[in-house]
């Protein structure tokens, strides 16, 4: 057996003998204890009818008794001792019965270290006056908030009643539905019809107010940052057009947007129904709302046709770059999709010039024996996977052959796990007269390190004009010379643009402080309501060890938990020695506020043990 188990080397559960088909959730949220408390209804179908047991994950919680509601019995149970951060195996007798489906109810309650949830104290919101919760389960964290068959390969939909004080509202991963007073505060009740792994199981609970931005759409936010958000989203209804035409129909009914506190690890999380998303997405000028389109694209490749366990996240996340990526050229032109797939080549370059050339994890498939998917997270999957297809799109015939093969896929598949053995024999198959599939070199696309054997000829009309201003500035003589660029220039460019001509100059050996200076002054990168800009511009300072960076790096990655900023910020200032201690001292001094993962991974970053 390969890891955990054998269909999922990060999960315990062996659905392949007895299987979860449904969850009821009934949980009442305790913000004083940091926990939920409530009972979970498992619904279990043997697959194996000689088998007298089935097996969940779980992490931390707290159980307190298990039942099979038909028999009226109390089941027999086992919490084994925890692995690392995979939890712990839950082990539960199946009863002999007169057929060979269960419910199983466990009563429990979570820990207040659980991993898949992060806790604010009214200060950390905008508001000030509320606390907030929020999950983030992707890869293997539900099993710290639901015991569960933690694993992709499992798809249930879901049903949860959950109880909040009655300031409060609850938002989850499932279609909006109705509430109730109930002693306690306020019940919120969700039903996702819709067949779904665990890991998109999602739930939020703050003092939220929503603006409607769509015939399907609304956006969710603080009242302080509501208005602001439904702006930025403007386009969502646009986007969602655009996915359905390359995709086919959107199932999943409303398509809302939560904009979480600074804190929330990630750019965006594709909950079914409702996408989080950080604030930093809040430019004000709707220039980061790609991370929308990505999000919409997982409406189909991840949520709809989902990696069989983490090991094949680049049918995920390659393929929802890949469609992220057409939507922009749909709404805009080839040349702006062009670009953001060059850029994007550049920074897979980055990846995988940090992580080593021969590092296994630079694979499009990976061996996650013993491997925290946490551990393993990186651009690889998103942009690797993004250049096979685009590649394999190339060899077929281009997008008008290729785009009813992904329709086909996603309508064959959908509902379904599937790992990379399947998606290669149904392209094989569809495409079994196209003599040009010979040409792809499958084996070294999927399971060697390293760079892609081929990258496509991308459009560099816009990658062009950003080169051309790199040069400038590199050839810039600042004893000598003016600045090689002025304001006019610079408002020449896309934000997109900016954002590369940042990266370019970031990618160049060390700057001269000077230089910084004199352009600080003129652009003011450092008040720029930018997330993307301020992260770049931060980051040049601090390869340039310019002394008046690190301030302002350790004050924004106390706020801002987003780990695509925060992990290499923190890794620079790791690199510099003068600023090393201070990056370890303001991590132990606000890791608390950070999120299980970001505080997890950061301290590996600085090389700190528990
Ligand atoms: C080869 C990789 C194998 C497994 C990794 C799977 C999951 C990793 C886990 O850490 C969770 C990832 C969740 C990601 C959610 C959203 C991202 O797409 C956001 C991308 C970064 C950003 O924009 O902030
Ligand atoms: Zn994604």
């Amino acid at each position: 057996m390969k890891g955990l188990s054998p269909l999922d080397p990060s999960s315990y559960s062996r659905p392949e003998l007895a299987i979860v088909t449904e969850l009821k959730i009934a949980l009442t949220v305790d913000f004083t204890k940091k926990i939920f408390r409530g009972s979970v209804d498992v619904y279990v179908k043997k697959i194996d009818s000689n088998i007298k047991e089935v097996i969940l994950d779980s992490k931390g919680l707290k159980i307190e008794s298990i039942e099979e509601i038909e028999l009226h019995e109390n089941l027999k149970y086992d919490i084994a001792k925890p692995v690392d951060e995979f939890g712990s195996k839950l082990t539960i007798e199946l009863p002999p019965k007169n057929n060979d489906t269960y419910i199983i109810s466990i009563h429990y309650e979570t820990n207040p270290e659980a991993s898949g949830l992060q806790w604010l104290e009214p200060e950390q919101t905008a508001g000030k006056k509320f606390p907030y919760v929020f999950s983030q389960f992707q890869a293997v964290h539900a099993r710290s908030v639901i015991p569960c068959q933690d694993t992709p390969y499992v798809k249930t939909p879901y049903t949860a009643l959950i109880t909040a004080p009655k300031e409060l509202t609850v938002v989850m991963s499932s279609p909006r539905n109705d509430k109730k007073e109930v002693s306690e505060g306020v019940a919120f009740y969700f039903v996702q019809k819709v067949p779904i792994p665990s890991y998109l199981i999602a739930v939020a609970i703050g003092a939220l107010e929503s603006r409607e931005i769509g015939p399907r759409s609304h956006v969710w936010a603080e009242k302080e940052v509501v208005e602001m958000a439904a702006h930025e989203f403007a386009d969502t209804e646009k986007q969602l057009k655009a996915a359905e035409d390359i995709c086919g129909p959107y199932v999943w009914g409303i398509y809302d947007l939560l904009v979480l506190p600074p804190s929330f690890p990630f750019g965006g999380m594709e909950n079914p129904c409702l996408t989080f998303v950080t604030p930093t997405l809040l430019a004000g000028d709707r220039s980061l709302a790609t991370v929308v389109a990505h999000e919409i694209a997982h409406s189909w490749t991840g949520n709809l046709v989902t990696n069989r366990n983490f090991e094949h996240f680049w049918l995920n996340e390659g393929f929802t770059v890949f469609i992220e990526r057409k939507i922009v050229g749909r709404l805009t032109n080839s040349q702006e999709q062009d670009f953001a797939a060059y850029s994007g080549t550049t920074e897979l370059s980055e990846t995988i010039d940090q992580l080593g050339h021969d590092n296994p994890m630079t694979c499009l498939v990976v061996d996650l024996d013993n491997i925290h998917p946490d551990d393993s997270f990186s651009k690889v999957p998103y942009e690797k996977g993004h250049t096979f297809l685009r590649y394999i799109e190339v060899v077929v015939g281009g997008p008008d052959v290729f785009e009813p093969f992904l329709r086909k896929y996603f309508d064959t598949y959908k509902y379904k796990s599937i790992d990379t053995d399947e998606f290669k024999s149904f392209f094989e198959n569809y495409f079994a007269d196209n003599p040009c599939i010979k040409n792809i070199d499958w084996n070294t696309w999927l399971y060697k390190p390293g760079m892609p054997p081929v990258v496509p000829k991308y459009d560099d009309t816009l990658m062009e004009v950003c080169l051309t201003y790199k040069n400038r500035w590199v050839d810039w003589d600042d004893e000598k010379e003016p600045p090689p660029f002025t304001k006019t220039d610079v408002q020449k460019l896309s934000t997109s643009q900016e954002i590369q001509l940042l990266q370019e100059i970031l990618d160049q050996p060390p700057q001269s402080i000077s230089k910084l200076k004199k352009i600080e002054k003129i652009f003011n990168f450092d008040s720029i309501n930018n997330s993307e800009i301020k992260f770049r511009w931060l980051r040049i300072g601090l390869k340039a060890h310019w002394e008046e960076r690190v301030d302002p790096t350790l004050e924004w990655v106390k706020e801002v938990g987003r780990m695509k900023f925060v992990r290499p910020l923190y890794r620079d200032l790791y690199g510099w020695e003068e600023a090393r201690q201070r990056a370890i001292d303001n991590y132990l001094k606000h890791r608390h506020t950070m999120m299980h993962v970001g505080a997890y991974t950061v301290a590996k970053d600085l090389h700190i043990s528990k």
